[in-house]
């Protein structure tokens, strides 16, 4: 670069040294390590990167770019050039020509002449010489620079940090928050609508915003859970303290081997729904701690409720490892002729409480829990802020699901009441005020005739409001925490935390049952400090399997390709995955001489933000990927047919079986091509779903592009595939290997099996035997 000015300031001698003025001027900036920084449209005043005004040396120099890392074309390239072609730049070039010479006006030339005259050699000798300096030195410095800032290729974290749409981690999560948390996206999602899963789309992630950490995997023995020492605060959020131990003794590993449904003393009806649902007929490793444990006996008197934790990865089998105990208890107390009295309408007493973080899980794992029901007679209900109506005509509930925020104002309807009223009383004074206003110009025009009364004609009329009932814990026996370090996080501790309180004064006797994939130093801290869950006799069912991924969950990494954006990227990697699924299928098909499934994969692609879920879906659609976003405020267009409740055909379906009622002929025939035409097999979506779904083993792969922020999101996220045995894939975009992920070292501890993709292929698009060999299937086809 240096070469081309000097050669520029041989030829235009006076303009040189302007240029070389101008250069230093602009030498710090650039130098700066934002200037390599792959942006899209993110330049702000000032900004002088290649999207905003670079300087004159940076333009004018075109070899330069070819120095820089190619990534930086892929990220910021389109609008970098864009804007390179505008005219207007080179204008304003000119300008900026012109202010650094004289200080404005188009008289550069002129005031920077005077400025050498003025200039005198002795005094501004510092200035010149420092000039000097720079220009010697600018190869060298710019070098480092571009070293240092070469996202791509060195220093992972700050490619994760600095890549636009890979997400600037604390940045995304500021604006997730911004997108989601808003009463708006609740109002006008009419097909999400109700409810308080949109509220934070972040709640759902593992607590606090600082990194977390897994608990170390240790030897534990009969040894606490809980420790009487504290943490000490500067240990909280770094790696866990010794003490948290994860199983590995033999007699756990022992204990948490498989077996037949029918060594655990299950009542015969739930062991039908049990052996009708699994037909394999055996337990997981969690289902086989639990049900083998005190929790499927009554509770001792003398050493007084049930208190456990139960841990396992995810997709293990979790929510009917609770689930078997609870309602093994419930029925074997039930007393149907008190229960059945409750008067519908009255308060809400149920036996059993199961609190959730989001609307979709409590529905499903409602779903799961009513699957039994129609062998061990049990009445459950799911509660969400939009079917209070349900709850209240349900009369005797023995399980309830609800969300924290939904309990909670179920427990206060006081306080709901009050906020609704402020609400509405609010409307109603704008209302009025605008009532007034056009009295006051009615009356003004007709200052002689009479007061007309003005109506309410207001649309739509008032609804009117379905009161919430009340619910109270004067028959809870048991109490549920799913997802227990996110309720217990910063983002639902408060609501969490008035439930627990509630649940001291009204039933101190209730038993309590944790249920986690991930323990952190923090949680466990946050069970410590609380009496009533940490009450002893505590008991640990932790899974051997814990803090690991499943066994059958493939990682992989693909770096960005040397073309295209990173969107497209994802589109390329997301049809190869499809193709692999379907070549696995037809090798399988061929190897066992069985006939071709045509079954057709699934994926889930976890962004940041909802703006990034609806520009994936854009991309994806138009390389004709059938796709859907579910983010707090996508827009309903890329949601799905709203008919269709798109998401629930990437979950497992766990409603009771019925009886296959035949359909018309005709009816099938359209349904069919409605499925044809409209199933998605993408999902978009952010951190919301990243928790307790039980996505349907359809979904082969999970994509992450914004990697998650700490290892225990990565474990929820990567947990939506593999689950309850399946084989699946997670693939990590804009990363080459462990090396480059922040908490590559905590990830590399926890993966099972790495994919060697990530070494045949480097690039997403590039050419390589396993592609060929996909492209010669699909044209066999
Ligand atoms: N004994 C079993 N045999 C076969 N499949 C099972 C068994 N128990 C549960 N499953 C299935 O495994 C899948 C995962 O179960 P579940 O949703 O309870 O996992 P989880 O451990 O709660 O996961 P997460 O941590 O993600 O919430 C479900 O589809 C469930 O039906």
């Amino acid at each position: 670069m240096l070469s081309r000015a000097s050669t520029v300031a041989r030829v235009v001698p006076p303009l040189a040294q302007v240029l070389g003025r101008a250069f230093t001027a602009s030498a710090t900036p650039l130098g700066g390590g934002k200037h390599q920084r792959p942006r899209f449209g993110m330049s702000k005043p000032g900004d002088r990167e290649r999207g905003g005004q670079p300087g004159r040396f940076d333009r004018r120099d075109r070899d330069r770019d070819s120095d820089r890392p190619v990534e930086s074309y892929e990220h910021s390239g389109q609008r970098s050039f864009e804007k390179r072609g505008n005219g207007n730049a080179y204008e304003s070039r000119g300008q900026r020509f012109d202010r650094r010479d004289g200080g404005g006006g188009g008289g550069g030339y002129a005031q920077r002449n005077q400025r050498f005259e003025r200039g005198d050699r002795e005094e501004r000798g510092g200035r010149f010489e420092r000039d000097d300096r720079f220009s010697r030195g600018d190869r060298e410095d710019r070098g480092d620079r571009f070293q240092k800032n070469d996202r791509f290729e060195a220093r992972g974290d700050r490619y994760q940090k600095n890549d636009r749409f890979e997400s600037r981690g604390d940045k995304f999560q500021k604006n997730d928050r911004f997108e989601s948390r808003g009463e708006r996206f609740q109002k006008n999602d009419r097909f999400e609508s109700r409810g308080d899963r949109f509220q934070k789309e972040d709640r759902f992630e593992a607590p606090g915003r600082t990194e977390q950490t897994l608990a170390p995997v240790e030897s534990f023995g009969d040894g606490p859970l809980i420790l009487d020492k504290p943490i000490h605060p500067r240990d909280r959020q770094q790696a866990g303290p010794r003490e948290f131990p994860v199983p590995k003794d033999q007699a756990t590993v022992d204990r948490a081997k498989r077996r037949d449904f029918g060594e655990f003393g299950i009542r015969a009806d739930l062991l039908e729904a049990l052996g009708q649902k699994f037909v394999n007929g055996k337990t997981t490793p969690v289902q086989s701690l639990a049900w083998s444990s005190d929790l499927m006996k009554e509770p001792n008197p003398a050493k007084g409720p049930h208190r456990a934790i139960l841990g396992a990865e995810t997709g293990s089998g979790k929510t009917h490892a609770y689930l078997v105990p609870v309602m093994q208890h419930l029925k074997a107390t039930d007393n149907v002729d008190s229960a059945s009295t409750a008067p519908k309408g009255a308060n809400v007493q149920p036996r059993a409480l199961v609190l959730q973080p989001t609307h979709e899980l409590t529905r499903q794992s409602a779903a799961m829990a009513k699957s039994f029901t129609h062998h061990a007679k049990l009445s459950v209900v799911g509660a969400s802020t939009g079917n209070y109506t349900s709850v209240r005509r349900a009369g005797r509930i023995d399980m309830l699901f609800a969300t924290a925020t939904t309990c909670k104002n179920l427990l206060f309807p006081q306080e709901e009441a009050n906020k609704e009223a402020s609400k509405e009383a609010s409307k109603e004074a704008s209302k009025e005020a605008s009532k007034e206003a056009s009295k006051e110009a009615a009356t003004e025009a007709h200052e002689e005739g009479e007061q007309e009364e003005v109506e309410d004609n207001s649309w739509p009329p008032k609804k009117e409001v379905v009161k919430p009932p009340h619910l109270d814990f004067s028959r809870l026996d048991w109490l549920v925490l799913d997802e227990t370090d996110v309720l217990l996080g910063d983002a639902f501790k408060e609501e969490t935390g008035a439930i627990i309180e509630r649940v001291r004064a009204e039933a101190p006797n209730c038993n309590i049952l944790l249920v986690t994939a991930t323990l952190s130093p923090a949680l466990l801290e946050s069970i410590k400090t609380n009496d009533l869950l940490s009450q002893k006799p505590f008991a640990k069912h932790l899974s051997p399997g814990l803090h690991q991924l499943p066994t059958n969950l493939e990682t992989r990494f693909v770096p960005w390709s040397k073309r295209g954006t990173a969107l497209t990227d994802v589109a390329a990697e997301v049809k190869r995955g499809f193709a692999e699924d379907a070549m696995d299928e037809k090798l399988a098909a061929d190897r066992e001489g069985a006939g071709l499934l045509n079954s057709k994969s699934k994926a889930v692609v976890f962004v940041g933000t909802a703006k990034k879920a609806e520009q994936m879906v854009k991309t994806l659609l138009s390389r004709d990927i059938p796709t859907i976003a579910w983010t707090s405020d996508a827009m309903s267009e890329f949601k799905g047919p709203k008919s269709k409740s798109p998401i629930r055909s990437f979950l497992v379906s766990h409603k009771p079986e019925r009886a296959a009622v035949p359909e018309s002929p005709a009816a099938t025939e359209t349904a069919a091509a409605q499925d044809e035409n409209v199933e998605p097999r993408v999902l978009v979506t952010t951190s919301m779903l990243s928790r307790g779904l039980d996505f349907s083993p359809a979904v082969s792969s999970i994509y992450l592009v914004d990697p998650p922020r700490n290892v225990l999101d990565f474990v929820h996220r990567a947990g939506r595939t593999a689950r309850g045995g399946y084989h699946g894939r997670v693939t990590l975009f804009g990363l080459a290997n462990f090396s480059q992920v922040r908490y590559g070292d905590a990830l590399k501890g926890i993966v099972r099996k790495v994919s060697t993709r990530q070494a045949i292929v480097p690039g997403a698009r590039r050419p390589d035997a396993r592609m060929a060999q996909l492209r010669a299937f699909k044209n066999r086809q």
